[in-house]
């Protein structure tokens, strides 16, 4: 089994006397900054004006233009859409790029890719929570983390990994656990989870079953509530026992369905496509039309993101979770911050 390192491997001393300049205040930057200040890290924030500045601030961060921010600090967490941070980085950090200083990531994608190729005297390394920044903020909250994996790049002061312990343990995910690994083996596999199974595989299984009811002329509630809504619960019960735990809360009808009809939706020849979907990234071909599509200001990406939401299950969605305050209490906190945030601006 592969070392998981937890809180007891962690120099939790590490940043006494450092600054951490967290650049960008979004799922990811507002988790990391918050986590990081109340593990005792001073950190400030750096951003462009607008939106996420004014969370900031409100939030009670020092917040400064991502040069100021980058200039002043020790460690710079870079946590910008992977799309904008080549030209952030060439612009804002690599003039006052020094030796010594550390240059961090949450994604591989940039360094991995060539996009950004950092200077050979500062330390390069990622800290990529396996979660969602909002959930990484919740979590740490409750007491517990999202799991982190870490990867060092470049090692020139020799304490890289100490940082990357120090950081994981900052941000709470040495509480859940901490994997060392490769730029390239977490840029490959983030990218070939999200795309086959997390959110790509995940959401067209839910449009396809609920098409598949609705299509046989069944209610769209209904097709709603089995195919979507249902799914968080049956995942909850797989995030706290794996496979064998859900089962052993569902019925044997339904583990039976699951033993001969999964196969079959889930076959050989997915199998082959999820293949070839992890081909395309090993090769580069699903980054260089990711770069692409943004250097072409993403025709696709907002055609394809304005018919999603006019999917059937969106809008009987949006009808339901109104009757069902509880579902999105956390989401709807969150925007009443803002909201506040932004009035008060
Ligand atoms: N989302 C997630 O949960 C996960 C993300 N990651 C990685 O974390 C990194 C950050 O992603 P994510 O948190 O999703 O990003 P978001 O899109 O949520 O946030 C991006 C932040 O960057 C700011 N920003 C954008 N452009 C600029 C600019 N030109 N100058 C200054 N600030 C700017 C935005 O501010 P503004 O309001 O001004 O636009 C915003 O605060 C990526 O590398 C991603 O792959 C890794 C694990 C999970
Ligand atoms: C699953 C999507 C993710 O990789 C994540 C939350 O971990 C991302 O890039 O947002
Ligand atoms: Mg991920
Ligand atoms: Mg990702």
């Amino acid at each position: 089994m592969a070392k998981v390192y937890y809180n007891g491997d962690a120099n939790q001393q590490y940043f006494n006397h450092k600054k951490v300049a967290v650049i960008g205040y979004g799922s990811q930057g507002h988790a990391h900054a918050q986590n990081l200040r109340d593990s005792g890290v001073e950190v400030v924030v750096g951003l462009r004006e607008g939106r996420s500045w004014n969370n900031a601030v409100n939030d009670g961060f020092s917040v400064y233009n991502v040069k100021e921010a980058a200039e002043q600090a020790d460690v710079i967490m870079i946590l910008l859409p992977d799309e904008r941070q080549t030209a952030v980085y060439n612009e804002e950090i690599a003039p006052v790029l020094r030796q010594g200083h550390a240059l961090m990531f949450a994604h591989g994608f940039n360094v991995h890719f060539n996009q950004i190729v950092p200077p050979a005297d500062v330390d390069v390394l990622l800290v990529a929570p396996k979660g969602p920044g909002h959930l990484v903020r919740r979590t740490f909250e409750q007491g517990a983390g999202v799991p982190a994996l870490f990867a060092i790049h470049q090692d020139v002061t020799g304490d890289a990994r100490e940082l990357a312990l120090a950081y994981a343990y900052g941000i709470g995910s040495l509480r859940a656990g901490g994997l060392e690994t490769t730029f390239k083996e977490e840029t490959e596999t983030d990218l070939f989870g999200e795309q086959a199974v997390l959110c790509g595989g995940l959401t067209s299984l839910v449009k396809a079953g609920f098409e598949t009811l609705t299509e046989a002329g069944y209610q769209p509630e209904l097709a709603y509530f089995e195919c979507l809504h249902e799914l968080k619960l049956i995942v909850d019960l797989m995030y706290e026992g794996g496979l064998e735990g859900m089962r052993y809360s569902i019925s044997d009808t339904a583990q039976w369905g699951d033993f001969v009809s999964g196969p079959r939706v889930v076959n050989e020849e997915v199998k082959k496509e999820m293949k070839r979907v992890l081909t395309d990234i090993q090769q580069g071909q699903f980054a260089k039309g990711w770069i692409l599509e943004n250097q072409a200001n993403r025709p696709v990406f907002n055609a394809i993101n304005e018919s999603e939401k006019e999917h059937p299950i969106e809008k009987v969605g949006r009808e339901l979770r109104a009757m069902m305050p509880f579902v999105n209490q956390n989401t709807k906190q969150a925007e009443k911050k803002e909201v506040a945030a932004l009035a008060k601006n």
